[in-house]
């Protein structure tokens, strides 16, 4: 598959996180990618990597084959519409990361041009990233492109675009809520006794193991908890006092305020 030019419209924290990404494996060499923003004073560690950095969307969307929407949801229509001439429907694959906004919305500001829209999460940076995604009228070769470039950066998934707003909650969002989590057995380690580094790298390397186990072996949470947890032990005893205080409640209905915000917004 040869290489192509990657412009991303957008360079906030998933758009420079997507440009590290695309660094990091190789993907892409830095003089490949051209990315955008009106304020570039927060580009220069890519701009030094050797990344084109660019305020103008229109020279970055012209001279290149890929375009990565970045754009947050409030105004990813109006940029589009004020470019929607610098698009080339024989030349360009579009890739939407934006939220809550539709494959057919971005196509009707775009005539002609197939959107892919994908949704990744910031450990896209580290190539630690799943991606969902979805497509309506993109050609098979458009879409083998864009799920290639996303296997590169992490792992993705195909899905129904009726899904997008659920994978944006459980992937994108779900990076905050792991953090949270962590963040809380540091607070519970430094309690107990631990200073916050040796706290953190127990924490984070615990959860890492966890969802290696569920990753590298495809089994259930249950079957491995059941494992952990020894009769009269401190682990039920600790698992069953969280679910007295709502643990897992919690967390399912901070992620359905999660849903209900995109869906209602
Ligand atoms: N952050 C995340 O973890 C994830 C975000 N998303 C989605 O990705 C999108 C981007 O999110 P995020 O990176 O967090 O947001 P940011 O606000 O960090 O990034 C958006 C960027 O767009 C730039 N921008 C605004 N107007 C223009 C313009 N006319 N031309 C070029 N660039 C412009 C802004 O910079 P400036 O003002 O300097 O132009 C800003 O840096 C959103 O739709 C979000 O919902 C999806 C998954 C995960
Ligand atoms: O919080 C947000 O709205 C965006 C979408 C997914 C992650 N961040």
């Amino acid at each position: 598959m040869s290489a192509k030019k990657i412009a991303i419209i957008g360079g906030g924290n998933l758009g420079t996180a997507i440009a590290q990404g695309l660094l990091k494996s190789g993907f892409s060499k830095p003089s490949d990618i051209t990315i955008t923003k009106r304020n570039v004073s927060t580009l220069s560690a890519l701009r030094d990597a050797g990344v084109r950095i660019e305020t103008d969307n229109d020279i970055a969307i012209r001279e290149s084959e890929i375009i990565v929407v970045a754009l947050k949801p409030y105004n990813v229509r109006e940029v589009l519409q004020e470019f929607r001439a610098s698009f080339d429907p024989s030349r360009h694959i579009l890739i939407s990361v934006v939220t809550g906004v539709s494959i057919e919305d971005l196509e009707n500001v775009v005539p002609g041009m197939a959107v892919v829209r994908a949704m990744p999460n910031t450990a896209i940076a580290i190539q630690e990233s799943i991606t969902c995604i979805s497509h309506k009228h993109a050609t098979a070769e458009q879409v083998q492109y864009v799920k290639t470039m996303f296997d590169q950066l992490g792992a993705t998934v195909s899905i129904d675009e009726k899904l997008m707003d659920a994978a944006t909650v459980l992937g994108a969002c779900g990076i905050a809520f792991a953090l949270r989590f962590i963040r809380a057995n540091i607070q519970g380690g430094i309690e107990i006794g631990f200073d916050v580094r040796t706290a953190n790298l127990i924490a984070a390397q615990t959860v890492k193991g966890a969802a290696e186990l569920l990753i590298r072996e495809n089994r259930h949470p249950e079957e491995e908890i059941d494992k952990v947890t020894t009769p009269k032990g401190c682990t039920i005893a600790g698992l069953n006092e969280m679910e007295h205080q709502g643990f897992s409640s919690s967390l399912i209905k901070g992620i359905t305020a999660s849903y209900n915000k995109i869906v209602k917004d």
